[in-house]
């Protein structure tokens, strides 16, 4: 390039006719750059547009399957020729995206045992089955428990075990998911139930991490955000948290709006799971689980005074003194400004002075 530049400036400081190929070489050469390089990002931006479209194609045949597995479900629920009674909490799950996450938020084996609370007209139940899982459904409506034994029940034989009656008032539990080797699995649990009924629920199910592993249940958005979040300090974490993070460690899912159901109902759900702790992974108490939680609910008698004056109730004054000592988090602190944590210190601390200054048996 330099040498015909030179060759074109010489020429034309001769004053001679420069040659017009030799001109407009340059020019040409500069041209072919700028060619060789727009011709890039046209072959990308052709690529780009054979993706989009492939995308698009894709997104388009996965909403055709998604709206025919939607069809499906809803149909289940209209064959069941079942008017839902508001009372048992029956809002049927008819979003086919919704049953597959919380299936697939329960890791699921083949052989894997899950207890489902509340099948209703089946719809989680036929996901949990063709994922190879061995169910138990405990079921409190009778006319849907009847559907259930003459239509699923039959279909999958000994893969569905349905128990009839209110979960709550059930004392089989505990015998039904025994593990017979410390090699079993431990079971699962997968329960879209009334949102009335999901703290009792929790209350029975927590404690019980040495026979179940996962925990999925659909919740009330609000309550679950204020489940899962640990951040001592909120205004709206309660009792019910504390017992939660004890037992469990506690995870959003995802978000679930009302068309989702069948019929639809006036607060927004969520999916949320809890993984129990084992045993062994427990904070060990200075007394049982019922005296802590008790402990942990008189700390809450009234949540909008201080601690100290719903301790007042529970401890004398100079262990009260020696418990805040110890906390090291000031005098005014509110019941739901204390971590889990915190509050299993608090009553191993309690406990240990009550120990001290009760008179000795052996005297
Ligand atoms: C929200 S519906 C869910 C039905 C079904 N799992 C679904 O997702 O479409 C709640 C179900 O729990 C049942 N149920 C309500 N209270 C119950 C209880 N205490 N024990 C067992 N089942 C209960 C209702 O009858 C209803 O079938």
């Amino acid at each position: 390039m330099s040498l015909s530049l030179s060759r074109v400036a010489s020429s034309a400081l001769a004053g001679a006719r420069i040659p017009h190929r030799e001109r407009d070489a340059p020019r040409r050469r500069r041209a072919l750059r700028v060619c060789a390089l727009a011709r890039g990002p046209i072959r990308l931006s052709a690529n780009k547009k054979k993706k989009k479209l492939e995308k698009q194609r894709d997104a388009k045949s996965k909403d055709r399957e998604s709206r025919k597995r939607d069809a499906t479900l809803v149909d289940r629920v209209n064959d069941a020729e079942h008017e839902a009674r508001r009372w048992l909490g029956q809002h049927f799950l008819i979003d086919a995206s919704v049953v597959t996450d919380a299936v697939e938020a329960a890791r699921l084996n083949e052989g894997d045992r899950v207890l489902e609370i509340g099948p209703g007209t089946g719809n989680l139940t036929c996901e949990l089955l063709s994922r190879g899982a061995n169910v138990l459904a405990v079921e409190k409506d009778r006319n849907l428990a009847e559907k259930l034994r003459k239509g699923l029940c039959v279909e999958h034989g000994e893969a569905l075990r349905l128990v009839e009656g209110d979960f709550l008032k059930w004392d089989g539990l505990a015998a039904a998911f025994a593990r017979t080797s410390p090699e079993q699995p431990r079971a699962k649990v997968v329960a879209n139930i009334p949102y009335n009924i999901t703290t009792d629920v929790l209350k029975v199910l927590l404690p019980m991490g040495d026979v179940f592993e996962d925990m999925i249940f659909m919740f009330q958005e609000e309550v679950a955000q204020r489940l899962v979040r640990d951040d001592a300090g909120g205004g709206d974490y309660r009792a019910m948290s504390v017992r939660v993070h004890y037992y469990s460690k506690p995870y959003y899912i995802r978000f679930v709006p009302p068309t989702c159901f069948m019929p639809p109902p006036n607060v927004d759900s969520c999916l949320i799971g809890f993984k129990p702790k084992e045993p062994h992974e427990l904070l060990p108490l200075n007394g049982t689980e019922n005296q802590f939680f008790t402990f942990v609910q008189a700390c809450f008698a009234q949540k909008r005074k201080m601690l100290r004056n719903n301790l007042k109730a529970v401890c004398e004054e100079n262990t009260m003194e020696g418990a805040f000592a110890m906390l090291d988090r000031g005098d005014k602190i509110r019941p739901q400004e204390l971590t889990m944590e915190e509050y299993v210190r608090l009553f191993n601390f309690v406990r240990e002075r009550a120990a001290e200054s009760a008179p000795s048996s052996e005297q």
